[in-house]
C-alpha cells in the first residue's frame, strides 16, 4: 500500500498532484466531476493549515484542447469555496517566488504541467526524478501528494519523479480509486461476480475477460464489443454506419481471440438476445438476435430483451463491475440498454464499480444519483488498466519506500 494524508506531518508545504483534464469547448473548460472529486483533497490540506501548490495537466501539445489552467483554477476555487491562486508558470522563477509567498491555508496552482518539455517522454522514474522541472519544484516542498489515479499509466514527471525525491503520500481520490478498482482483483465476494462490458473496443473487453475470467461469474456482453462476440457466434451483424469504422479491423484482428473466449467461456458469457436500431420513421426498432438474417443494418443499443435477461442477473449479484456502454446512449432512443443494467445497479445493495469515461457519464445524464453506486470511477484509460492488470506507474511509484 502506499502512505495517505493520515500520514502527512502538519504544516508542510505540499505539492500535490491533481487530474483536472477536462473537456474544452471554443476554448472554454468544463466543469466535471475531477473538479468536485479533487475539491476533496485539496479542502481537506488547506483547512488542516498546509502551504497546498497544485499540478495538473491539460490536454496535449497539438491538441486544441491543449491550454492554459487559468481556467481551472476558478472552477476549483468553487468548488472548495476558498481562492486557488494561479500562476502561469510551471517551475521557473515566477513559480517559486508564488510558492515561497504561500501563507498556511492558502492553495496555488501552477500552469499545465505539460507546458513543460521534460514531462512528457515516458520515462524511467529515475530519469524523471532528475529532471530540473522535478529538482527545482522538490527543493521548496516538504511533501509530495498524488490525486491523479486517472493518470497514473502515464510515467510523467510530475507523477513518477517526485516520490524519489520527497516523502511521497496517496490523496483521498487516489485512495478511493484505487481500492475500488483493484476490487476485483483483490477481494473476495461471498456471492456473485458479474461484469457488464460493452464500449467499442473490443481489445479491452478481450483483456478484462482473460484478466478477470476466474473471478468473475458472468459477463454481460454490449455495445460494438458485444456485437463483435455475436458475430462470432453465427450472426449476422457488425455493419459500419456511414463514417464509421468500428467493426472491419477489429474483426480482423480480433476473431480468433473472440471465437476461443466463447469456446472456453461460453458459460460465462451473456450475448444480447436482440439489438435496437434506427427504423424508417427515425424510430427506435427492435428485433431478435435470432431472426436478423442479413448484415445490412446498424445496431446501435442491445434490446428491451436483453435488458429484462439481464437485469435479474444483476440484482442477484454480490458485486457489479461496469466497463463501457451496452448502446449509443448519447442518443436518448438508444440509451436502454445503458441505464437498464445501470437503475438495476442502482436499486440493489451489491458492490458495484462504474468506470470509464463514457459510461460513467451517462449517470449524470439520465438523472441517476452517484450515490446510489459504490464507486463511480474518474478514470478511463487507467481503470481499463486497472481490470486488466496492467501496471500502474504512478500507483507503484507511491508504493516504494
Ligand atoms: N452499438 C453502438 N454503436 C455505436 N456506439 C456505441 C455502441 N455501443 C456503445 N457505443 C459507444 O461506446 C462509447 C463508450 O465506449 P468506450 O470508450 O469503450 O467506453 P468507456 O468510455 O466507457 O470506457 C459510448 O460513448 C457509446 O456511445
Ligand atoms: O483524461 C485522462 O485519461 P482518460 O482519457 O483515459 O480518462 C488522463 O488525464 C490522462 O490523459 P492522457 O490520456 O492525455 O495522458
Amino acid at each position: 500500500m502506499f502512505k495517505t494524508l493520515d500520514d502527512l506531518d502538519p504544516e508542510q508545504r505540499v505539492l500535490v498532484r491533481l487530474d483536472l483534464n477536462s473537456p474544452v469547448e471554443d476554448g472554454d473548460v468544463q466543469d466535471n466531476r475531477r473538479f468536485d472529486r479533487h475539491a476533496e483533497t485539496v479542502r481537506e490540506l488547506a483547512e488542516a493549515g498546509h502551504r497546498v501548490v497544485l499540478m495538473a495537466h491539460q490536454g496535449r501539445p497539438g491538441g486544441d484542447d491543449f491550454v492554459s489552467l487559468e481556467q481551472h483554477a476558478d472552477i476549483l476555487a468553487s468548488h472548495i469555496d476558498r481562492d486557488v491562486g494561479f500562476v502561469a508558470d510551471t517551475y521557473g522563477d515566477d513559480a517559486i517566488a508564488a510558492i515561497d509567498a504561500l501563507d498556511a491555508g492558502e492553495v496555488l496552482l501552477l500552469e499545465n504541467t505539460r507546458m513543460c518539455d521534460e514531462e512528457l517522454p515516458e520515462e524511467d522514474p529515475e530519469v524523471k526524478a532528475d529532471t530540473e522541472f522535478v529538482q527545482s519544484l522538490a527543493e521548496h516542498v516538504d511533501a509530495y501528494v498524488n490525486d491523479a489515479y486517472s493518470a497514473a499509466h502515464r510515467s510523467h514527471a510530475s507523477l513518477v519523479g517526485f516520490p524519489l525525491v520527497l516523502p511521497a503520500y496517496a490523496g483521498r481520490v487516489m485512495q478511493t480509486e484505487y481500492e475500488a478498482n483493484s476490487a476485483i482483483a483483490t477481494r473476495e465476494f461471498d456471492g456473485q461476480v458479474t461484469m457488464v462490458v460493452g464500449g467499442t473496443k473490443a481489445t479491452d473487453v478481450i483483456d478484462v475477460m482473460n484478466n478477470l475470467g476466474e473471478k468473475v461469474d458472468q459477463f454481460l456482453l454490449g455495445g460494438i464489443a458485444g456485437e463483435l462476440f455475436l458475430r462470432a457466434a453465427g450472426n449476422d451483424v457488425g455493419f459500419d454506419l456511414e463514417g464509421m469504422d468500428f467493426f472491419d479491423d477489429q474483426w480482423e484482428e480480433n476473431r480468433e481471440t473472440i471465437e476461443s473466449l466463447l469456446d472456453e467461456r461460453g458459460d460465462q458469457i451473456k450475448l444480447a438476445v436482440d439489438l435496437a436500431y434506427e427504423d424508417e420513421t427515425d424510430d427506435r426498432g427492435e428485433i431478435a438476435v435470432a431472426n436478423i438474417t442479413e448484415k445490412d443494418r446498424a445496431y446501435l443499443d442491445v434490446g428491451s430483451m436483453t435488458v429484462d435477461e439481464y437485469d435479474p442477473i444483476i440484482r442477484d449479484s454480490e458485486a457489479v463491475f461496469v466497463k463501457g456502454a451496452l448502446g449509443l446512449f448519447e442518443d436518448e432512443r438508444f440509451a436502454v440498454g445503458t441505464t437498464g443494467v445501470l437503475r438495476a445497479i442502482a436499486e440493489t445493495d451489491c458492490f458495484s464499480v462504474v468506470g470509464g469515461g463514457d459510461t460513467s457519464r451517462a449517470i449524470e445524464m439520465y438523472g441517476m444519483d452517484e450515490d446510489d453506486f459504490g464507486h463511480v470511477s474518474i478514470a478511463g484509460g487507467a481503470y481499463i488498466r486497472a481490470l486488466t492488470g496492467a501496471p500502474l506507474a504512478g500507483v507503484e511509484a507511491l508504493q516504494q519506500d
